[in-house]
């Protein structure tokens, strides 16, 4: 039997290249969305559809979840995984710094769900898996604005599985520590960078995007009947 469309946000680095491969490995036909398409498509999976798509513009991505349903069939599974942190303290932060990091962490997160949610709704099937962060469930120095958008994170899913688990509709979060991406490289100020950097080698270095990737996956092949709620994820030696 042809398995189902999984649509995964944000797959053109880090975690989220690392979990198209590992969902195409297999055997799903995916849909992968970020502003980098050559990103994209340079990975070469099959049964893949690319699209260049900035999750803050909801009709983009509703258009290119439309044509990818054309053609493989109705969304099972959207991994709601684009984001970006920029690391700052609030007394001096740029305004713009936090203001992206609510667009595409919180926002583009809700334009995933409002995507995909009523058609699963209506079947009465479907799994949404949000990546949020460890920085949803507790604070770090210098993360104000991007914890804020990380809780926010945990609290419109774990608000959402409870709306929609008579459904049969699953909400799963994903909340890892320290992963070895790209998304330091955000950050403007050297100085926090330099620290975080520090703080990764300190604990003999952060997880990989694949040991997170295994997880998404773990978590989406169990039986529809059960949802794991939350996959929280880090280096043995975060202490944090
Ligand atoms: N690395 C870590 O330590 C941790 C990461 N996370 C979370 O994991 C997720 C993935 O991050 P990670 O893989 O680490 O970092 P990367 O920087 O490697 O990946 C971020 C991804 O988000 C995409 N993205 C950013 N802005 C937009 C946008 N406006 N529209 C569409 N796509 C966008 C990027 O694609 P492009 O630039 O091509 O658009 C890229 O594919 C994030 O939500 C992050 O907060 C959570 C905990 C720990
Ligand atoms: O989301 C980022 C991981 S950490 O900085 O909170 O460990």
């Amino acid at each position: 039997m042809n398995k189902p469309l999984v649509v995964i946000t944000g797959a053109s680095s880090g975690i989220g290249a690392a979990t198209a491969k590992h969902f195409n490995n297999a055997g799903f036909p995916l849909l992968l969305l970020a502003r980098r398409i050559e990103q994209l498509e340079g990975m070469n999976l099959e049964n893949t559809l690319c699209r260049q798509v900035d999750v803050t513009n909801p009709e983009a991505l509703q258009a290119a979840i439309t044509e990818a349903e054309a053609i493989y069939g109705a969304t099972d599974a959207i991994i709601n995984n684009a984001g970006c942190m920029l690391l700052g303290q609030l007394h001096d932060q740029a305004p713009s710094e936090w203001q992206q990091m609510f667009a595409v962490n919180v926002q583009g997160v809700l334009h995933g769900i409002g995507a995909v949610l009523p058609a699963m709704k209506q079947r009465k099937a479907g799994t949404i898996i949000n990546i949020s962060s460890i920085a949803g469930r507790k604070t770090f120095p210098n993360h104000a604005a991007y914890c804020g958008t990380k809780f926010a994170v945990h609290a419109m899913s774990e608000n959402l599985r409870e709306e929609v688990a008579n459904d049969g509709v699953r909400v799963v979060t994903i909340a890892p520590g320290a992963v070895e991406t790209e998304l330091l490289s955000h950050t403007t100020c050297d100085e926090i960078k330099q620290g975080y950097s520090e703080w990764k080698e300190e604990m003999g270095g952060a997880i990989q995007a694949d040991d997170v990737a295994a997880a998404i996956l773990y978590a989406y092949q169990q039986p529809q009947n059960v949802c794991i709620r939350e996959i929280v994820i880090a280096a043995t030696r975060q202490e944090p």
